[in-house]
């Protein structure tokens, strides 16, 4: 599990990071969302120890990482901004991982070379962007680390390469309980993989939660009554409500078997539970007309 608790960190007296606090449940893949310059990236660093914060704290398993190599070598993180000895090949960089990561598995090297192709004796600042990023990912899942941190991991790998990469983290994280923390400007990207996600804008967590949570508990309801809407209950907790001809769209913090229950009081005519994105969901539940939510998430 790692612990975050009202970190501050400043540049020059700009506050990057601002009493943010989050939980990341040990074995979850959890989303980091926000726009540019929300802080995604000055978190991660200071949750990989490059930074320390000026107030707050950082715990993974209740341990501070800050100068703490027993927990740094539990984690392998793949930045935003990807760094590699001059000259090195692949090769020189495996060993160099070997060296650090106690848990390097030389047999994990050897079977994810035939996934990714590419030759380990090639200079690695030779390489496309997209490749350097590859082997970046062959060399943190040899790592068999207990947290893997991605600062917008798969930017620059095409859709297969995508697919490939989350398939192997995926499998690792239900294989070995590995903690996955996964940044992104896209919710979209992240809906199909998180079973967290954590929104962050102005150097602070806006809300974090689990998609079970969200998924489970809003559901969007189209209806079509004999007449007119009727008048709901206040107990009725309606998030939005629009209407195209009879067709009522009812956006309800309740299960879908709640709802529908709710509203069959009301005898429709028609009535149907729709699924929600989660953009949804973070829309409707953030919305506030002064919260410019659509411009953090879309
Ligand atoms: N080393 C630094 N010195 C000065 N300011 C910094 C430094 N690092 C980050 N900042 C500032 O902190 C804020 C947050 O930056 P950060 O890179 O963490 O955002 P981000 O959410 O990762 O953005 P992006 O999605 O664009 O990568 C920005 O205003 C940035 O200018």
């Amino acid at each position: 599990m790692i612990e975050v608790r009202n970190i501050i960190k400043s540049f020059d007296g700009f506050r990057a990071l601002d009493g943010l606090s989050m939980s990341v449940p040990g074995g979850s893949i959890y989303g980091l969302v926000g726009p540019n310059g929300a802080g995604k990236s000055t978190l991660i660093r200071n949750l990989t120890g490059i930074y320390r914060p000026d107030s707050g704290e950082i715990r993974f398993d209740g341990k501070p990482v800050f100068e703490n190599l027993a927990v740094k070598s539990r984690i392998a993180s793949i930045p935003d901004e990807l760094y590699f000895f001059l000259q090195a090949s692949v090769l020189d960089m495996m060993r160099f991982y070997r060296g650090i990561y106690p848990a390097f598995d030389p047999q994990r090297y050897r079977a994810l070379k035939e996934v990714f192709g590419i030759r380990e004796t090639q200079s690695i600042r030779r390489l496309s962007r997209g490749m350097q990023k590859q082997v970046a990912f062959w060399l943190a899942l040899c790592c068999r680390p207990d947290y893997l941190i991605l600062d917008e991991p798969v930017d620059g790998l095409d859709p297969v390469m995508r697919r490939q990469v989350w398939s192997l983290i995926l499998s690792d994280a239900a294989d070995r309980g590995m903690t996955v923390l996964v940044s992104s400007h896209n919710l979209r990207e992240l809906e199909d993989v998180c079973d967290h996600v954590g929104i962050l804008n102005h150097g602070k967590l806006l809300l974090e939660r689990s998609l079970a949570d969200l998924q489970g508990n809003v559901v969007k309801m189209q209806v079509v009554f004999q007449g007119d809407a009727p008048e709901f209950p206040p107990d009725l907790e309606i998030l939005h409500q629009s209407r195209t001809g009879r067709i009522y769209t009812l956006i309800i913090r309740d299960t879908p078997a709640g709802a529908t229950n709710r509203l069959a009081v009301y005898a429709p005519i028609l009535m149907d539970a729709v699924p929600l994105t989660l953009e949804e969901i973070f829309i409707y539940e953030l919305g506030g007309a002064d919260y410019a939510v659509k411009d953090i998430l879309l």
